[in-house]
Parts: C-alpha cells; structure tokens; sequence
C-alpha cells in the first residue's frame, strides 16, 4: 500500500524527530537522498555524467530551499557546475547558500540559465506552500518548462497544494519528484498528481514515529448544510489519510473460489439497470459483472431481452429488484432514467437490505432524498457529485469538484453517511472517515460513452462477493483503470473492449 500524510501530521512526526537528533539531520538525509537521485539522473540523462553538468536550483525562503541548496551543494563537490537563484534572497536558508558556496556553487539572477541545465532543481516551496506560487518564481518556472532540462521537485512539485493536490495557479512540472518520509495526498491526486511525474521516496526515519496522528474527528460533526473549507482536511487516522492500493493489496483482496465453492456460495449480483431507450447500460453493466468474481448475475428491468441476446448466462427478469429472487448485492441506475419505474427500481434496490451500488439516473434520484443506507456505495462522476452535494444543502461547481476532488469526495461521504467513490482522472474512494482510497491505474482513454457502466457492474460484483464498499470500489477502479490501458495501448478504446480486457487485468493483478 502507497500511503501519504497530511502536512500537518509530517510535521509533527518531524519535529518529533528531530527533538531526537542533532539539529540538521534530517535536512541532510533530505539532501542526501536528493542528490543521489540528481547525479543518477545525470548520468543516465544527456550529460552522462555528473562531472561538468549545469545545474540549476531554485530556492524559495523555507526548509524545501534549504533541502535545494544543500544537494546542489552535494553535486558541486562531485564536479558539477551548479548555479541558484534565491527567490527571497533575505530569506534564504543561510547554512544551504553557505555550503553551496563552499562547494563552488555560485548565485545566478538569470533565468535564461534555466533553458541551458541539464537539470533543474525545484526547491521553490514543499509543505509550506499556499496558493498560487508567487510572481518571482514565474519566470524561472516558464524558462524551465522551455528547455531540455531534467526537472526535479523537491518533496513535492512547488505550486501544487500538498494536502489537497489542487493547483490553484501555475506549477512546476517535475519529471521526477523526490518526496521525504511519506507521500504527501497532492502527489497521489490530480491535478497535482499530473505534476509530479515519477515520485520517489527518500526514508529520512520517519517510520520510527509513525502512530503519533491524533484521533479521527467525529464524523457526524460533519454533516451537510455547510460551506465547504470549514474544517480540517481529513481525520490523522492512523497516520496516513490518503492510500492507494498497490498490485500485492489487490492480489490480496480478490475473491477467487475454493474447493467448496459453488455459484451461490461466491455471491450474487442483482444489476438493475438500463430501459427501452438506453438497454446499451444494462448489457455492459452485466458484462463487467460477468467478470467479476461472483457465481451468477441477475438483471431486473426493461432491457432483459436485450441482456440475455448478449450475455445468455444472465439470469433475467422484466420486475424490478422485489421481483428478482436473492442476490448479495445490487446495482441500480445505469441508463435507468428518471421515471416513475426507475425511481420504483431505485427504491426497492435501497429497500433490499444488501450491500447497493447506486450511479447515473440512481444518484440523480438519491440526490432528492438527501440520504442513503450505510452499506452503500455512490459512484458519482464530477457532475453527479454537483448534484449530491446539492441535496446535501453544498453548492459546488464541476471545476471546484475536480479541483479538490478528496475533499468533496468526503463531504458526500459523511454528508450521506456511506461510501463513495467519485469518477475523474483520479478516482477517490472514501468512507466518512478512514484514509481515501485514490487509484492511479487509469487512462484518460477511459473517458468513452459506457465506460462508467462497466466499472458499476464490476464493483457491484466485487461488493456481492463480500469485499467492503471501500475495498469493492477501489479493486474495481484498479481493474477498471488496468483494463482501460490494456484495451487501449496508446489508441482510443471502447466500453466493450475495456470489458473484454477485465480478464487479463485480473490475472495481472493476483
Ligand atoms: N521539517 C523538517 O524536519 C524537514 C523539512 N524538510 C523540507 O522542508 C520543507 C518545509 O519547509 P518550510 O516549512 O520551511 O516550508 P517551505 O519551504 O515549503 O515554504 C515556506 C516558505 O515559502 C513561502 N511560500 C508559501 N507559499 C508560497 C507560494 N505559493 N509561492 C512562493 N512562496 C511561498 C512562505 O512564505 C514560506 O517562507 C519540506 O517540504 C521539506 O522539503 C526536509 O528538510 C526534511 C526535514
Ligand atoms: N481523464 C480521465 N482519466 C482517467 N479516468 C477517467 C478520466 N475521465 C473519466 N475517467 C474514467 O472513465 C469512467 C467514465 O465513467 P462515466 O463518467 O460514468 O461515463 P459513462 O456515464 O459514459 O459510462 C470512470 O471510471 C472515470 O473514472
Ligand atoms: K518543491
């Protein structure tokens, strides 16, 4: 599992580390491990070598200059020329400027030497940073975008938000980010993952503190009816409060059948989705949930002779969820509509008592009521999302939604008390409290018409086969995300070819 913490709990656990070491260390563990990332970069970059490379490190008025300063440092005694400029130069970090001029680096005003590096060091801000990177950074950041030079953000690529990944105004691109003790949530979810290129995590000890979070807040405090912005990010909960699931926690979490298994014993999804205008979401829900991992699937509605022309192992019927015999989950709203018929569908599939999965015409049809069943599971793309919140009592706009996806997410998660997972190029699983789930396997090349269809039958599948809402949603966005770039590979893809990849996604992943 990738973990990352908010900036309020690294810096606690820092200062109780450094309460235990001699001032310094951890600044020079910092450095350490970013300069041996820079001279490896060199020499597999243009240069070839670390000897004689230009560098260049920008360095803003707090600790991440500091961090910058003292790895250039680092690089001039192995023989590069390295050069800074001092965004704030009152407020430099003295010892870092020191050591780098020790080193025979030296002070540049010019940002034209950005275009001629052969690698840029971003030390502009790291945790400390607010808002939109400030105006004497501009230039700096425009003439490092323009040239051939490797970019490396150091701890987190500065002009993105650490806790929230928003990126309220202009960024640094980073090839590579060089992050300490922990991944911070701005690098795991976009925008500001998108900014972060490859990350790598230097261990500056922080694991020996780790369990020192404060407790979860109460989530009921929570609850709808407020501004957004109001109240801290996220509950400290065990440390970390954002994950994602690696290969080897999926492999962990899929259901796959033993000796004794039979079709009833691995669940039953029941899928009501679809209508005489829109059966196309009823055949591709049901196709994803086909693979699974359960032992049958039941569709309920109206496109039941157009599901069992594609899929003829489906069990159909014409009723709604009532009528449809037992099943260990349900999915409801995929091309349901909004008529009396689906609201009835989308009645009865929250009345059945099992875990729900509820999207599209579903969660239009939710977001009246206000409320949901604890075991649910919402699956809401960024517009969905405008409307729970609204009937929350939230007014949000779709860019603020994609802005701040985490926080969103979890506003809809406590303001409905269940879990949800909201859609986009970072997908965010999340309960009312716990770590979030975000999922980095995805391809934009899943944005395609039907493609959220697929990802409700697969998790609702993964929630009948007994996985937790938050685990059956994450492993689904993960399969989905996988399938998405297998189906593609570099070309645009569709709804059904992502489905028909979801074999091999799984078997890559157990
Ligand atoms: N605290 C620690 O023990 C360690 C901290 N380390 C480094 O220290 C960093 C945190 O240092 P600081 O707390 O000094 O904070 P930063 O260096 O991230 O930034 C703080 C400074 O940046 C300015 N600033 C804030 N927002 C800005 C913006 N949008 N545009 C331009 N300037 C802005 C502020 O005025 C402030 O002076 C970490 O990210 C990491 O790189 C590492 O050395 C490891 C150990
Ligand atoms: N830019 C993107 N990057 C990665 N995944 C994306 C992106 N845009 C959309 N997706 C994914 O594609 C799927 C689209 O689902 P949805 O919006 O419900 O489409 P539809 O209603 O057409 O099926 C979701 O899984 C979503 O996370
Ligand atoms: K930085």
């Amino acid at each position: 599992m990738r973990r990352a913490h908010a900036v309020e709990w690294v810096r606690a656990a820092e200062g109780e580390l450094m309460a235990r070491l001699p001032e310094g260390t951890l600044m020079q563990r910092a450095a350490a491990g970013l300069a041996a990332t820079c001279a490896e970069l060199l020499r597999d970059g243009a240069p070839g070598r670390v000897y004689g490379s230009r560098v260049l490190v920008l360095a803003g008025s707090g600790d991440n200059g500091g961090d910058a300063l003292f790895a250039g440092a680092r690089l001039a005694r192995r023989g590069a020329r390295v050069s800074a400029a001092l965004l704030a130069p009152e407020r430099v970090h003295a010892g870092g400027l020191a050591a780098l001029r020790a080193a025979g680096g030296r002070v540049t005003e010019d940002p034209a030497e950005a275009e001629r590096a052969d690698l840029v060091l971003d030390g502009i801000v790291g945790i400390g940073g607010r808002g939109p990177l400030r105006d004497a950074a501009l230039p700096w950041v425009h003439a490092a975008g323009q040239g051939a030079a490797t970019v490396v953000a150091v701890d987190l690529p500065s002009g993105v938000d650490p806790d929230t990944g928003a990126v309220p105004g202009a960024a640094v691109r980073a090839d590579v980010t060089v992050t300490f003790g922990t991944h911070k949530p701005g690098l795991l979810i976009d925008p500001g993952a998108s900014y972060a290129g490859v990350v790598r995590l230097v261990d500056i000890g922080l694991a020996e503190v780790r369990g020192t979070g404060s407790a979860p807040s109460d989530p009921r405090r929570a609850r709808g009816g407020r501004a957004l912005g109001t109240e801290p990010l996220a509950p400290l909960f065990d440390g970390h409060v954002v994950e994602a699931l690696q290969q080897e926690d999926v492999a962990a979490l899929l259901p796959e059948p033993d000796a004794e298994s039979d079709k009833y014993r691995r669940g039953v999804v029941g899928i009501a989705a679809g209508s005489a205008r829109y059966p196309g979401a009823a055949v591709l829900a049901v196709g994803a949930a086909l693979h699974g991992g359960v032992g049958a699937v039941r569709y309920a509605g109206a496109a039941a002779r157009e599901v069992v022309r594609a899929h003829p192992e489906a069990l159909v019927g014409e009723g709604g969820p009532k009528d449809a015999g037992r099943v260990q989950a349900w999915v409801v709203g995929p091309g349901l509509s909004q008529d009396a018929e689906a609201e009835r569908a989308v009645t009865e599939a929250l009345d059945a008592d099992v875990p729900v999965l509820v999207d599209a015409d579903g969660l239009r049809l939710l977001a009246r009521r206000g409320s949901a069943p604890a075991n649910a599971l919402l699956t809401p793309h960024a517009g969905e999302a405008v409307a729970l919140l609204a009937g929350i009592g939230v007014t949000a706009t779709r860019d603020q939604v994609e802005a701040e996806r985490l926080r969103h997410a979890r506003a809809l998660a406590r303001g409905y008390r269940c879990t949800v997972l909201l859609k986009g190029s970072t997908t965010v699983v999340t309960g009312p409290t716990g770590p979030a789930r975000v999922n980095a396997t995805g391809t934009a090349q899943l944005a395609t018409a039907g493609s959220g269809d697929v990802l409700s039958g697969l998790a609702g599948a993964l929630l009948a086969a007994g996985l937790s809402p938050v685990d059956a949603g994450s492993v689904a966005a993960y399969l989905h995300g996988l399938a998405g770039r297998l189906s593609s590979d570099g070309a645009p893809t569709t709804a059904t070819a992502i489905t028909a990849a979801l074999p091999e996604a799984w078997r890559r992943s157990r």
